[in-house]
């Protein structure tokens, strides 16, 4: 079967993409063209679906008219097209394979970067009781959680094949050690709401672990 795919779907997602990339690169979260953002578009069956993805190599503080383009469940461009898609995209593909959720953004800060080194032979960030852990949407008392850590390779398929496993459940992120951060939600807005926390979260455990030493 083949992927259909509405005009306006993909205009209101490029919209989107711009608007969230544009926020984001306020907030100094691209540095050195790094990161990525994608939003699914159409459909969705773990076998076929279909997203809206940042081209690989772009400034991403700038807006032109080329910087998006749609991709199918393996990555590949569905439509003809000059732009090459993120290098990343095969980890996209797999949390969307496994979450089934609506857009991934994924930034490098130099806090998501610390604590994944801080905590990476443990394999993932404690955070114990902190009140954002509610942007999770997890409402218990002093609620404990932890953020998983996938080691980081130079072939994107290493890094990819390794996605499914390490998701948790409640958790909607994963961190790439000494990489950066891969968060989802149902849709753009819940995505960012999470990024967000995930950054506020690991700042504060930087911060908490430099006061305990
Ligand atoms: C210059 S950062 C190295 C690649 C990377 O980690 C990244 O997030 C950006 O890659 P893309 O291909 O999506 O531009
Ligand atoms: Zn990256």
């Amino acid at each position: 079967m083949s992927l259909t795919i509405r005009l306006e779907d993909k205009q209101q997602a490029f919209e989107e993409l711009r608007d969230i990339k544009t926020y984001l690169a306020g907030r100094n979260w691209f540095p050195g063209t790094s990161g990525n953002l994608s939003i699914r578009v159409g459909e969705f069956t773990p076998e076929q679906f279909a997203f809206a993805v940042t081209a690989s190599g772009k400034d991403k503080s700038v807006n032109t008219p080329s910087d998006y383009l749609l991709v199918d469940q393996s990555g590949k461009p569905i439509e003809a097209t000059g732009l090459k898609p993120s290098a990343e995209t095969l980890i996209h593909c797999e949390i969307y394979r496994a979450t089934g959720a609506g857009a991934i953004f994924h930034v490098h800060t130099v806090f998501n970067n610390l604590v994944s080194e801080l905590y990476g032979d443990r394999g993932s960030v404690p955070i114990d009781g902190v009140e954002l852990i509610k942007a999770f949407n997890i409402w218990e008392e002093e609620a404990q959680i932890e953020i998983p850590i996938v080691p980081n390779y130079a072939e994107i398929p290493r890094i990819a094949e390794l996605v499914e496993q390490a998701i948790l459940p409640r958790i909607p992120g994963i961190l790439i050690r000494k990489h950066g951060i891969c968060a989802w939600g149902a849709n753009a807005f819940e995505a960012k709401r999470h990024l967000e926390a995930f950054e506020f979260l690991f700042e504060y455990a930087y911060r908490l672990a430099l006061l305990r030493k």
